[in-house]
């Protein structure tokens, strides 16, 4: 008798499949997921690298679209069995206007829930943002926190409120008694294969000659997971929606996995270090003031330059704040709820990172 994973085929929809997360999550399910019958890949700018994938077993349907138009998304969902929803603008450097943020993130995710309910999809995966929880604007540490954690979640910037209100959305449906099952994954800082600022960390360190000069306490612990295990999570999310609907749906989980808390600057030197960049000081080299101060000049900068350029540093009042506000996850919530259980240990994920850093970090891919 043939088994249930070859009698019934899923067609599978990614929102934001060509983004760093989401070429993770498409080509995870492409080798992970037995019941994959059609992978639908939604983006609003499609990547060459999903021809090769169109020779495989599985049929492969890119689709050039916009989750701010409803009818584009409604289109790209009907008959998908089930959504991961990682279509995002993914901006806390002012290049983008608070209005378009709202517009991609909680528009974007209304019309996908909308979809969802109009056509009949019945599993939705969202992934949300550690910053629905924090680091607040108040700077309060997050020390090995898990999703009960009590926390004064106070948001303004327009990026942190915009996933926020998302997460909210998908939680209404809950409560609204909706079929359609959800949840929500919230990562800390991804890292590993295609992560633009760790790319630009090292230009800058190659550029300064092989050094970066730390700027933030080392004390300051910040929570990172590799992509490979946020993308893993998704999908054993996204499979187990369906068979434990009463206790995932509408719930909200961390991303974890062996990533080792330490401070950003140096977390990245784990990776950074072996491609030949020095961190330079065991303390800050620049007062907190003055960083202070460079962070507002930024913003001034910004706005006087608007008529002219994109002027978009990584340095900002909000990133400073984030980038010396301690945040760490501690959870196992997703074991207990899914089954989950990283697929890549530290080292994998450390190796895996290394070597991308080397193959594309100095060129202009
Ligand atoms: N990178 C991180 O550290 C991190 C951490 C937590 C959560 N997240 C969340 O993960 C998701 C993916 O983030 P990422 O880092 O891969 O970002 P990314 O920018 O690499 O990917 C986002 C993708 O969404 C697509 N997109 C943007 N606007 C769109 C629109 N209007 N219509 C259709 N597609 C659109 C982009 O083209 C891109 O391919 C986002 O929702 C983000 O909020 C990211
Ligand atoms: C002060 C400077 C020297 C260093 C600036 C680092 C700064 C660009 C980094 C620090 C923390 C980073 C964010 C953090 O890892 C988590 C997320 C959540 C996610 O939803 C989007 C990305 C984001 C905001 C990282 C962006 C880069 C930050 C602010």
């Amino acid at each position: 008798m043939a088994d249930s994973a070859q009698a019934q085929k899923l067609v599978y929809l990614v929102t934001g499949g060509c983004g760093f997360l989401g070429e993770h999550v498409v080509r995870m399910l492409l080798q992970r997921e037995p019941r994959l019958g059609e992978l639908r890949v939604f983006d609003l700018h499609l990547g060459p690298w999903l021809e090769e994938l169109k020779t495989g077993p599985v049929r492969v349907t890119a689709i050039q679209g916009d989750v701010t138009q409803a009818h584009e998304v409604a289109a790209a969902v009907a008959g998908a069995h089930v959504v991961i929803h990682t279509a995002g603008l993914v901006d806390v450097f002012g290049r983008a206007s608070p209005k378009t943020i709202h517009e991609v993130n909680v528009q974007g995710t209304r019309n996908v829930i909308e979809a969802c309910v109009q056509t009949g999809t019945r599993f939705l995966v969202y992934t949300s943002s550690m910053e629905v929880v924090g680091p607040n604007t108040k700077g309060h540490p997050f020390y090995r926190g898990n999703e009960d954690t009590p926390y004064e979640a106070v948001h303004r910037h327009p990026y942190p409120c915009s996933k926020a209100l998302a997460e909210w959305l998908m939680g209404l449906l809950v409560c609204g008694g909706l079929p359609l099952v959800t949840c929500a994954l919230r990562p800390t800082g991804i890292y590993g294969e295609g992560h633009q600022i760790m790319r630009d960390f090292y230009r800058q360190g190659l550029r300064l000659g092989g050094r970066l000069f730390r700027a933030i306490p080392a004390s300051v612990e910040h929570g990172r997971v590799y992509v490979g295990n946020v993308a893993w999570m998704h999908v054993l999310a996204a499979r187990e929606l369906e068979r434990r609907a009463a206790r995932m749906g509408g719930q909200v989980y961390f991303c974890y996995d062996g990533s080792p808390y330490k401070s950003y600057e140096d977390f990245n030197m784990e990776f950074l270090g072996p491609c030949g960049l020095r961190l330079v000081g065991t303390r800050p080299l620049v007062p907190y003031w003055l960083l202070v101060f460079l962070a507002a000049l930024n913003v001034l900068l910004q706005w006087l330059l608007r008529p002219l350029l994109l002027y978009a540093p990584l340095l900002n009042p909000y990133t400073l704040a984030m980038a010396n506000t301690t945040f760490t996850v501690s959870t196992d919530k997703a074991q207990r709820h899914f089954g989950y259980e990283p697929l890549f240990s530290w080292e994998d994920s450390r190796t895996r990172t290394i070597l991308w850093v080397q193959a594309t970090g100095g060129s202009a891919q």
